[in-house]
């Protein structure tokens, strides 16, 4: 069989699509990720190239679904070459090969098919193609499998850009084309709300995904781990997937210019230097962290360090302010321990300005170095626009911004309520809240730390009634009990923010079972190139 295997994934492809393949070798992108492979990936030009292919149908077009459905347990193999497959999908082992049609992609990027009713996910395949892969973890409910080949290509793959895509892990969706991954999102949208909150797919009140129109460098802030490169020279990237190896990362595709051209100056002030790198008392720089401020173009750059003061630390930030004009203000932050957290608890400012000034819209936010921040702004101020779209508010609301982080989607709506209130529990995030709300004016702002189950249920018994509850928590969900007060409380609309597809699809579940008729679901894609996507939920009392 003609086919080569593909680099990330580690695939083989037909021979018709390595022809797609020459030819889209001439498009911009092709040529761009052939140019910068380097060494060992350089090796690999063959692999690449067949990602690279597009469009087309491979010679088996059609054929691996039905394949699955015809075989049985010593039945001859549909192909020579071919091993039979297993008779059920209990059966099935590590090792065995099967061919399997791609249906949908997952949670995590990659596509979703089923064998004899059971799910396999297969990393690197896209909806709609038709692979075979080696399967690698039999689990009770769901199987894991290796790409080793495309049999039929979904007109969706494409060349991925990036010349460290398939190292990197930051991003996992290069190879679909932006139209492909903003239907794969709303479709990962659908498939949560069927499995999780039970409601039909064309019962869905989903909107379609709102998208960027140039779905690159829209990344504000950078964390790039440092350690030592080829040639005693300084490494910054990111550590591969589920391991420790450091994937030197030179420019990124997702992330601001600016942050890209900071990065690479910083990399050759410190090379320049020999500042050493590394964890553990003795050691040096660990991580740097840059931030951009996309309307002025002014950076903040944090030094993240294993010990106190690391050798070199005065020199590099002296060359940082002569050499990069565009950062006004340098920290250190001390992280002495073995945990993967980025940052130590204390932050102290070397050079410059406290904190970076940005803008939202009409909003000013002061971000210390440490303050968190939504990444993407322009795909932000559509999220936030939605969530003001679900509350409707008159100015006569009293709201409650649960898990409200440094305040931003209270502040955005402040002006048209009456009150806001702010809960979150990291108390250093509400002291920026606070200074926001100050900076921004909004008087009838205020922010309480704590956990939102706990403060809301305590409010709530000393009478306070919130016309609108915005919830946006972490991945993981909601607490119970916030949702037990939220049903007792009977707001008269909630809107859930969420980064969680499958928790959201299930805390919808429980208030749809309570009192809660779902409205609308709008996805915004706020991490183009990558599998995330953000959704903003209106869901209305039915007794209102
Ligand atoms: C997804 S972020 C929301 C950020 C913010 N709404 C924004 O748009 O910038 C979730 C926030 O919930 C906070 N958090 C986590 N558990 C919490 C809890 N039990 N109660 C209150 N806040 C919590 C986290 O610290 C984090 O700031």
């Amino acid at each position: 069989m003609d086919s080569k295997p593909n680099a990330k994934h580690g695939f083989k492809h037909k021979s018709k699509a390595s022809k797609s393949a020459k030819t889209d070798a001439k498009s911009p992108a092709t040529a761009r990720s052939a140019e910068s492979r380097t060494g060992e990936q350089r090796g690999k030009a063959g692999q690449t190239s067949l990602r690279q292919s597009s469009g087309g149908q491979g010679q088996a077009a059609g054929r691996g679904g039905s394949d699955n459905k015809r075989r049985t347990a010593g039945s001859k193999p549909a192909h020579p070459g071919r091993a039979a497959a297993p008779a059920s999908a209990d059966e099935v082992k590590v090792g065995d090969k099967l061919v399997v049609t791609i249906k949908r992609l997952g949670i995590n990027g990659e596509g979703v098919g089923y064998y004899k009713r059971k799910a396999v996910f297969i990393d690197g395949a896209l909806p709609d193609e038709v692979v075979k892969a080696t399967v690698t973890a039999a689990e009770p409910k769901r199987l894991v499998a290796r790409l080793t080949e495309i049999e039929r290509q979904s007109p969706h793959r494409i060349a991925p850009p990036c010349p460290v895509y398939d190292t990197c892990g930051g991003c996992q969706l290069q190879h679909m084309a932006y139209e492909g991954q903003l239907l794969a999102k709303e479709e990962i949208v659908r498939e949560a709300f069927t499995r999780y909150a039970r409601i039909d797919r064309d019962a869905l009140p989903l909107r379609p995904v709102l998208g960027m129109e140039a779905p690159w460098s829209y990344r504000n802030k950078a964390q790039l781990q440092a350690g030592p490169g080829p040639g005693g020279r300084l490494a910054l990237g990111l550590y591969e997937p589920g391991s420790r190896r450091l994937v030197d990362i030179t420019g990124c595709a997702v992330q601001h210019p600016g942050i890209n051209a900071a990065a690479a100056k910083v990399r050759q002030l410190a090379d320049r230097l020999g500042v050493p790198v590394g964890t553990g008392s003795r050691g040096g720089l660990r991580t740097i962290v840059l931030r951009v401020a996309p309307h002025s173009g002014e950076l903040q750059l944090t030094l993240v360090a294993a010990a106190e003061q690391f050798d070199r630390s005065d020199e590099l930030v002296r060359l940082v302010q002569e050499h990069i004009p565009e950062i006004t203000s340098i920290s250190v932050n001390i992280n002495p321990g073995t945990s993967p957290l980025i940052f130590g608890e204390r932050t102290e400012l070397l050079w410059g300005k406290p904190a970076l000034g940005v803008s939202l819209g009409e909003l000013q936010f002061d971000l210390s170095p440490r303050a968190f921040f939504q990444l993407n702004p322009e795909q932000t101020v559509k999220l936030y626009e939605s969530v003001k779209e679900a509350a409707s508010l008159t100015g006569r609301e009293t709201v409650v911004d649960a898990y409200c982080g440094t305040g931003t989607i209270g502040l955005w709506l402040a002006p048209f309520a009456k009150e806001v209130r702010g809960i979150e529990i990291i108390e250093e995030a509400i002291e920026d809240a606070r200074r926001n709300a100050e900076l921004n004016g909004r008087e009838n702002a205020s922010f309480y730390a704590g956990k939102a189950e706990e403060l809301l249920p305590r409010w709530v018994k000393q009478g306070y009634r919130p016309d609108v509850i915005v919830v946006d928590p972490p991945r993981t969900g909601c607490d119970p009990a916030l949702l037990q007060a939220i049903v007792k409380t009977k707001p008269k609309r909630m809107v859930y923010v969420s980064c969680n597809p499958s928790t959201l699809a299930k805390d919808c579940s429980y208030l749809l079972e309570n009192g809660f008729e779902l409205k609308w679901v709008q996805p915004v894609d706020m991490f183009p190139q990558t599998s995330h996507v953000e959704c903003c939920t209106l869901l209305v009392r039915k007794d209102n």
